[in-house]
């Protein structure tokens, strides 16, 4: 359990505003931070990751105090152990993929994880790589292959796929769920795109002028969409065609969901069922 509690001035453009966020993530929870630009969500990560210092607050992990103004606690970045991606992959241009992914190993740390993340993330084919040389999601999956090297207790992902085109942020998207089941992550996402947090989220929270909107709680997605992240399947029971797309209502387990299908699906009719893949749905009215 992650139990964060960060009291911070910062100045926005229309002044001074207090970010003051109460917060507790079970172990293995993938949250999504959503809110309007400025709201606050990547200073949170900053304190979290100890690159921004907050006027008061604790950040316990685990067993572990990173921050206790009180007691005058503060751990370094180093010492935190997160993994942070950001929307630009800050890779080092000089180093192949292996050589950027094998520069993230601890001095006394076996190769063994390395070659995990390297067949989770398929980049086999890339070792030998420079950056310049990929496409970027290639360039993300490194990035977050990496981040995970150290095996971190808590990954931080400030809008990594904002920089990549839809067709390319759904295959990331399906990484990031799959190395956060198959290591057992705790991940915080910040993401503008609420079809993309929906998906992929066990909770989303909303801030706003440096407040979560909900009491800490946060929303809970259905749970069928989130199990469906990658292969959705129901029944179509209500549809309107639009100029480039269906506006589908679709009864997905015991729910029912509005969904918008590019008309290149094929052509769909009340009744049928349906199997989309993730990059063919958007969740409407959400
Ligand atoms: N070190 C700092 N000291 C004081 N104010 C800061 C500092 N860093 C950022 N701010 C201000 O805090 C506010 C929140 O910024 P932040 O980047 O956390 O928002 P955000 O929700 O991540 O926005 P976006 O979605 O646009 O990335 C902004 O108005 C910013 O100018």
């Amino acid at each position: 359990m992650i139990r964060i509690d960060l009291r911070k001035s910062l100045l926005s453009g229309h002044g001074p505003m207090d970010l003051t966020i109460q917060l507790e993530i079970p172990k293995g929870e993938l949250l999504a931070l959503s809110g309007p630009s400025g709201s606050g969500k990547t200073s949170l990560l900053r304190m979290l990751a100890g690159l921004m210092q907050p006027e008061s607050g604790q950040i316990l992990v685990d067993e572990e105090c990173w921050l206790d103004t009180s007691k005058k606690i503060n751990w370094p970045t180093q010492k935190r152990n997160i993994g942070l991606v950001f929307q630009d992959y800050a890779l080092f241009p000089h180093f192949n993929v292996r050589q950027n992914l094998a520069y993230a190993l601890e001095r006394d740390q076996r190769a063994d994880h390395l070659q995990d993340l390297i067949e989770v993330m398929e980049l086999q084919h890339l070792l030998d790589h420079k950056p310049a040389t990929l496409s970027g999601g290639q360039q993300q999956r490194v990035a977050l292959a990496r981040a995970l090297v150290r095996k971190p207790k808590l990954l931080l992902l400030d809008e990594p796929l904002s920089a990549l085109d839809p067709e390319m942020r759904h295959r990331l998207q399906a990484y990031i769920l799959r190395v956060h089941r198959t290591f057992a992550l705790t991940t915080i996402l910040v993401s503008h795109d609420q079809s993309e947090i929906t998906r992929m989220a066990d909770r989303i929270l909303h801030i706003q002028e440096g407040h979560l909107l909900e009491d800490a709680a946060g929303y809970y997605p259905p749970k069928a969409l989130s199990e469906a992240s990658l292969q959705l399947s129901g029944r179509i029971v209500d549809l309107k065609k639009e100029n480039t797309h269906y506006l589908l209502r679709v009864s997905l387990h015991d729910q029912l969901i509005e969904l918008s299908v590019p008309l290149r699906v094929g052509i769909l009719e009340v009744g049928q069922e349906i199997i989309l893949e993730a990059d063919h749905w958007h969740l409407k009215n959400f």
